[in-house]
């Protein structure tokens, strides 16, 4: 039988105990792998830091199965897709329960920004504010969605009538990273639940925690038993058990290019499944002379620093026109150097900037400072971790950068800034244009016509006026070039997770 792990935790922020399932969430079960595995659970935070906290480093050990538990999952959703879900639930009634699990959410909203906190070292308060009413928003905007899919009528001669059917794809598969893990939980669940497909999820194996308390609130909101399953799990093992699954017939992922090309490549190489890829980015900043300073500086410090640097959409290439280059860099200078101020534990209510999420991101972003340094970047605040403890680093600026240093032209994932000095527009198009990536970029300048030349200029998916990162549920997201295929959110997410048939009706045409 799987077991439970109970986390204390008392602080002032949250005060309580959690429990949470360790196992595989299958056809509306809690199961053991079946080839049984366990794997530790780390807080980035050290003990030192929050005593409170009992739980110390490991936080617990929870399931990871294989292919095999993959098979599993996969016939039990194909099975609550023939009987009880997909095309045999009223999209009204799929649209209660989804909502119903929104009001679940945000019930236990506390405990779920608990577990973020302590699973990815995000500040409590920005957790709950943030990603947990981002996560609550996003499923309900998607279950209004649910009874509005409708096809379309064409009628194509006085002898044929044909309509569409916007049809789901029945059982897809859902791999996500370690960044957002609730967040991007919502942005894969919502419209997948909403179109009547059913659910094999794989969270990452750093983690699980939300995503496994998540499925008990599915199973207390009444979802029929297959609908939602998660297989937690390695990339290698699990993740490409979904990405080569011959039952599964669209697979959405967020993460690496690299393995991105690696699940594009798996679809080839099986059964042509649909996949959709949002993927890594290196965005651009771009703040021209005539901006509202204080404005551009407290968007560009969100745009990069927010959850610690490591967004798809950090704005880590800041491009500053030569006039007000100097007060920017004094200013921005003067917010950065708060914001490391502001370090620390995530449970206290100063805290603004956390710990990176895990050993590996750390190292990955220490070596990223040291080739700047190496390479002859100035480092022009921060450039080290911060204090002995945890997987803390000081929020990072290099100036004197040039366009082909590593850390220009590679997503860090960090909190690790690359200021640069524009003299025309024209020439920072051409800069900002100038990576593999187009997921995001921004724009500071008070000229209205200047500000929309550049935005429609930028090769992205997203482009922000005057703002930063404003990612809503209603407004399609994705990338251009290597930063992805395919978009979320809004109607364009509802089109990624159906299928379209045309129905043809002869009204008397004769052979
Ligand atoms: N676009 C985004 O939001 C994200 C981008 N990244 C980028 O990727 C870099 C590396 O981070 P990682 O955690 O190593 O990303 P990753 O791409 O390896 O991991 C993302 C997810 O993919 C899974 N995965 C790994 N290998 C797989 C495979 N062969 N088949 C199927 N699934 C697989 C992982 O288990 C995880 O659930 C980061 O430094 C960052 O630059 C990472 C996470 C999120
Ligand atoms: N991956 C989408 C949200 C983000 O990383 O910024």
């Amino acid at each position: 039988m799987p077991g439970t792990t109970t986390v204390e935790i008392n602080t002032a922020a949250f005060k309580g105990s959690i429990s949470i399932n360790t196992g595989l969430y299958i056809d509306g079960k809690w199961v053991d792998p079946v080839e049984p595995d366990t794997i530790d659970v780390i807080n980035p935070v050290s003990e030192a830091l929050t005593p409170a906290l009992a739980t110390a480093k490991k936080i617990a050990a929870v399931s990871i199965g294989s292919s095999k538990d993959v098979d599993v999952a996969v016939t039990a959703a194909q099975k609550a897709y023939k009987t009880s879900w997909g095309l045999k639930c009223p999209g009204s009634k799929r649209g209660k329960l989804i909502s119903r699990l929104a009001d679940l959410l945000e019930r236990d909203i506390d405990q779920f920004a608990a577990l973020e906190s302590i699973n990815a070292g995000k500040p409590f308060q920005i957790a709950k504010n943030s990603d947990l009413m981002g996560s609550i928003q996003c499923i309900r905007y998607f279950g209004g969605w649910a009874d509005k899919i409708h096809g379309k009528t064409i009628e194509s001669s006085e002898n044929k009538l044909a309509y569409t059917r916007h049809e789901p794809y029945g059982v897809v598969g859902q791999i996500i990273p370690w960044n957002y893990p609730m967040l991007m939980l919502s942005w894969k669940v919502g419209p997948a639940l909403a179109t009547g497909n059913c659910i094999v999820l794989k969270p990452s194996e750093m983690t699980p925690l939300s995503a496994l308390k998540f499925a008990e609130l599915v199973q207390e909101a009444g979802f029929p038993p297959g609908v939602f399953n998660i297989v937690n799990g390695y990339g290698t093992t699990v993740g490409q058990a979904i990405t080569e699954h011959m039952k599964i017939s669209k697979v959405a992922f967020t993460g690496s290019t690299l393995v991105g090309r690696k699940v594009l490549e798996a679809s080839a190489r099986t059964n042509l499944k649909v996949v959709t890829l949002e993927l890594g980015g290196k965005s651009p900043t771009v703040i021209f002379d005539d901006c509202n300073l204080e404005q551009a500086i407290k968007w560009t410090s969100h745009a990069l620093y927010a959850n610690m640097g490591q967004s798809c959409v950090a704005g880590s290439r800041i491009f500053v026109q030569e006039g007000i280059y100097d007060q920017f860099m004094d200013k921005f200078t003067a917010v950065v150097k708060a914001l490391g101020q502001a370090t620390g534990d995530p449970f206290e209510a100063s805290t603004q900037h956390g710990p990176q999420a895990s050993q590996v991101q750390f190292d990955r972003i220490m070596n990223y400072i040291a080739s700047g340094k190496e390479s002859g970047a100035t480092v022009h605040i921060g450039g080290e971790r911060h204090g002995t403890e945890g997987y803390f680093i000081q929020p990072t600026i290099f100036t004197n950068v040039t366009p082909d240093m590593k850390i220009v032209r590679e997503e860090i994932f960090g909190p690790v800034a690359a200021v640069q000095k524009f003299k025309t527009e024209e020439d920072v198009i051409a800069a900002a244009n100038d990576t593999e990536y187009g997921l995001s970029a921004c724009v500071f300048s008070e000229n209205v016509g200047r500000a929309l030349r550049v935005a429609h200029a930028f090769e992205s998916g997203s482009a922000f006026v005057n703002s930063a990162q404003l990612i809503e549920s209603s407004i399609p997201f994705g990338g251009y070039k290597s930063s992805g295929i395919g978009r979320e959110h809004g109607e364009y997410a509802i089109e990624t997770y159906t299928q379209v048939k045309g129905v043809h009706i002869n009204l008397g045409l004769m052979i």
